[in-house]
């Protein structure tokens, strides 16, 4: 995501200006005056956030790599996910869940301190005197912090509050130099909001189409410093992130399925991210949850909600869902047994099964809350909420439907072209689908390959560059969509594939190729030509004489195509056909065979030698 530069944030505060085109990603217009998200989509490359703002991610694993370390994690504990199981409910109880998301807001300077707010610098290189609460300083609100906590806060349909308050929260840890963390306890900047979750967002099917989730308040609050632990007990410390800027956002105890709770908080992530009011997401650091289970019994209409336990730090989607369903199962045994159950902090590990008790009520520290006596109350102009409220670019739930409704797409590719690099993905995909459209003008070749072109470039930026993440580290995505494969130069690619002048293999090679920049920038056509590695496709009788080649080969195989001709086998033999284009394919020149087109030659001979007087499909 795009950092807001900073002289444009002072310029607003002080001026009333502020150019908002360097604030958003590459989106800057109003859902509200556009005929299509499409058209305004459709914006100068020049416009993007200035590269010397722009954050690098944090040093943690991209979102794939973790989903398949968890995988093989929970492979090499025994407990294979089950297929199909209901452990969305348990019956003759009620779940619910209540959870506080804590975001690093999308600020160039820390929440009290002109320090710069960095991740992948070198430790303890952005730190001001008030960071580490050395004597004689003093906090300073830096007013900024407000613009993305603000537009985050409208995103989950808050009302703004006029005036809010900071408070202290006193408890001591060597990653809180000052004995307290500067909060919003009793005045929260936002309540009263919602978030909507339908059922392509991922909730469980128990949910319906959609539900409502109510947010109780946002408050803006500081970060702690970083600690890595190290081994004998020693802990390292960068004092970095000390005083970051992040909003903890509260939900109402609403929620009564594990699914629906991890849900929540991807949606929670697309929504900051649509108004770039975050720095990364869950996979990157930038988002933490700790979710608040109780259960309680169906068969008790006037029981109030069960006593609540809290998972703190969960840093997956995963996670939330597996954390809630361990610990909701584990209330339930200990009600089951006859025991109750205590109101505890509790802490989860990737790849467990189990939560764990890290402390109960009894060693809960007393906060002893109290006003900061060195802040003002932050009052917030009604006009600055207007105009955040105004520019706010496209919802996420508006984009979603025009991929999949104009472009064509799953709802799982368009979520997750949404959810990926921080939201630069899809941004990419725009790039490539603009770069590709312009090479095509008008002629469609979605005839050619049976494809549209978006459903194509959507595809390879899911899912082929998701094949390069797996082995390399990062594509270096940039938040105004482009990465280390330039949008121009997929575009290229895909171009030639559709126009079926290169195959899928080809494709896939060249892909590689740019990325190890084998292949310059803007060079694919070239590199095609120097390799001759244009698709010199086989003619209908070539194939076909290929074809009849390994028909005669296969009576067996054949018989059960007469078979299915005939009405005595219901279902046609697919998987049958796709072993024989497999052979074809294997007894021809490959680089110059497409499987689509034999498949469709194998198709009609058999139709026609097989099975006489049956009419060919094409
Ligand atoms: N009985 C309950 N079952 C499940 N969730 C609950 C229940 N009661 C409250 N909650 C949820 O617990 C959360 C309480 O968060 P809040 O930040 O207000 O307090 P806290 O957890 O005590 O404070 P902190 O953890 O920030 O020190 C809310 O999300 C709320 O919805
Ligand atoms: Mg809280
Ligand atoms: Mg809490």
């Amino acid at each position: 995501m795009a950092r807001i530069p900073t002289t444009e944030l002072g310029r607003y505060l002080l001026l009333g200006q502020i150019n908002r085109q360097g604030c958003l990603r590459r989106r800057p217009f109003q859902l509200a005056t556009a005929t299509s998200i499409g058209q305004l989509r459709r914006v100068s490359s020049s416009v993007g956030a200035p590269t010397s703002s722009v954050p690098t991610s944090p040093t943690t694993a991209p979102l794939r790599k973790q989903l398949k370390d968890q995988a093989k994690l929970l492979k090499a504990s025994g407990h294979k996910k089950k297929k199909n199981v209901d452990n969305q409910t348990v019956p003759g109880w009620e779940l619910t869940v209540g959870i506080e998301i804590h975001a690093q807001l999308n600020t160039s300077r820390k929440l009290f301190s002109a320090a710069a707010t960095s991740f992948n610098d070198s430790p303890n290189s952005h730190v001001a005197p008030f960071d580490l609460a050395i004597p004689g300083s003093q906090p300073i609100f830096q007013p900024e912090t407000l613009i993305p906590a603000v537009r985050a806060a409208l995103a989950l349909n808050c009302e703004i509050q006029h005036t809010s308050r900071f408070d202290r929260k006193h408890y001591f840890h060597w990653d809180q130099p000052a004995g307290y963390q500067i909060t919003q306890f009793y005045e929260p900047f936002a309540r009263n909001g919602y978030i909507e979750l339908m059922s392509r967002d991922g909730i469980a099917a128990q949910d319906g189409q959609g539900i409502r989730v109510g947010i109780q308040q946002v408050q803006l609050e500081q970060d702690t410093a970083k600690t890595t632990a190290q081994p004998d007990g020693v802990q390292w410390l960068d004092f970095n992130r000390v005083g970051v800027p992040l909003i903890e956002i509260i939900t109402r105890p609403e929620i009564h399925h594990p699914a629906t709770a991890a849900a929540l908080v991807r949606k929670v992530q697309v929504l900051l991210n649509s108004v770039d009011a975050c720095v990364s997401g869950m996979e990157t650091g930038g988002l933490r949850a700790d979710v608040n289970v109780s259960v309680r019994r169906t068969d008790d209409a006037t029981a109030g909600l069960g006593t609540r336990t809290e998972i703190k730090n969960l840093s997956s989607f995963k996670a939330v869902e597996d954390a809630i369903i361990a610990e909701r199962d584990r209330q339930i045994a200990v009600l089951e047994a006859g025991g109750v159950i205590a109101g505890e902090t509790r802490g989860w590990s990737l790849g467990s099964t189990e939560t764990r008790r890290l402390r109960g009520k009894e060693g809960e520290v007393d906060y002893r809350y109290m006003p900061d006596p060195d802040l003002g109350p932050v009052v917030i102009d009604p006009k600055l909420v207007e105009y955040l409220a105004s520019s706010s670019g496209v919802r996420p739930d508006d984009e979603t439907d025009e991929l999949i409704h104009k472009h064509g797409l799953t709802a799982k590719d368009a979520i997750s072209l949404l959810m990926l690099d921080n939201g630069a993905r899809v941004q990419y995909f725009y790039n490539v689908l603009d770069a590709l459209d312009a090479r095509l003008g008008n002629a469609s070749c979605e005839t050619i390959v049976g494809q549209p072109a978006s459903t194509l470039a959507a595809n390879w930026c899911l899912h082929e560059l998701g094949k390069l993440t797996e082995v390399s580290s990062d594509l270096d995505m940039t938040p105004d969509g482009e990465c280390r494969i330039r949008s121009a130069d997929l575009a290229a690619i895909l171009y030639h594939l559709m126009r079926k002048e290169i195959t899928a293999k080809v494709a896939r090679e060249l892909l590689w190729s740019v990325y190890r920049e084998d292949i310059s920038r803007g060079g694919v056509t070239d590199a095609i030509a120097a390799g001759d590695l244009w698709f010199h496709e086989l003619s209908e009788a070539e194939y076909t004489a290929l074809a009849d080649t390994v028909l005669r080969g296969e009576e067996k195989i054949v018989a059960e195509f007469t078979r299915h001709a005939e009405g005595k086998s219901k279902q046609y033999p697919q998987g049958k056909l796709m072993f024989l284009v497999g052979k074809v394919m294997r007894a021809g020149p490959e680089q110059r065979m497409d499987p689509a087109s034999v498949e469709r030659t194998l198709k009609a001979r058999i139709d026609q030698v097989c099975v006489p007087g049956v009419q060919t499909q094409g």
